[in-house]
């Protein structure tokens, strides 16, 4: 056991899906993989592990924000050797030409946290995509005929602000939507030398105020789950 994952070790697979919501992990689990097993309900966060085409996958909960997801792909990658991590999350879009329902491949993802500037206070150290991942990901939702986005997100540490002006002049300078997570998880896959991508599902639009119903939003989860665990059991 970690702190906050209550597995053994061996229980959880070096391959791995990361949902912010710990409920879209159950929904992963007992919709897409075969034979799955919860190995954790510490705090709710829920975890389990199974097959996808024969291969052992994983999916955990992250919370919400930076801090939350840097405590859970810390102990999942120290303490159970996670090797490739692929969160699964929802972004709001800031592009006209980003709809809600499409998908979006973080090719990069900047921040507003602190935590990767207090690591680096001289440099604006990087968060990129691992290529591969990012290859195989686009030409498996490209051949599928989904639509995604591959370019820059905004990791945000605050969701509600008093003004988005900052994230608006982003926009403006190529960054497709807003999220939570997906700098820190670059950030820890580079310092620990393993895998990591973040896709999004674009759940809301922040500027035409577009919006979807929970019905069409299921199905174009299903479409990230699938772009995703196709890509995490390829070599
Ligand atoms: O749907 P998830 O994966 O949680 O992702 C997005 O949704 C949450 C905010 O509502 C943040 O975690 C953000 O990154
Ligand atoms: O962090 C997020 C996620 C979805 N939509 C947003 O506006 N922000």
């Amino acid at each position: 056991m970690s702190v906050h994952i209550g597995a053994e070790k061996g229980e959880i697979a070096d391959k791995i899906l990361l949902p912010g919501d710990p409920l879209r992990a159950k929904y992963i689990a007992e919709n897409f993989l075969d034979n799955p097993q919860l190995y954790n309900e510490v705090r709710g966060m829920l975890g389990y592990t199974g097959t996808y085409q024969g291969v052992p996958v994983s999916v955990q909960g992250t919370g919400m924000g930076i801090p939350s997801a840097a405590i859970y792909v810390t102990e999942l990658i120290r303490e159970y050797d996670v090797k490739k991590l692929i969160r699964v999350g929802t972004c709001g879009s800031i592009q006209k030409d980003v709809h809600v329902r499409d998908l979006v491949l973080a090719q990069a993802a900047a921040t507003s946290s602190a935590v990767i500037r207090n690591d680096f206070p001289k440099h604006d150290f990087p968060q990129i995509a691992d290529f591969n991942l990012l290859i195989k990901a686009y030409e498996l939702a490209v051949a599928k005929g989904f639509n995604i986005h591959v370019g820059n997100v905004l990791s945000d540490d605050v969701f509600y602000k008093d003004s988005m002006d900052d994230v608006f002049r982003l926009g403006d300078h190529g960054v497709l939507g807003i999220e939570m997570e997906a700098a820190i998880i670059y950030y820890l896959a580079a310092k620990h030398h393993v895998q990591a991508l973040a896709l999004m599902t674009v759940s809301d639009h922040i500027i035409t105020g577009e919006e979807t119903s929970a019905e069409e939003r299921q199905k174009t989860f299903d479409e990230m789950m699938i772009v995703a665990l196709e890509t995490i059991i390829q070599d």
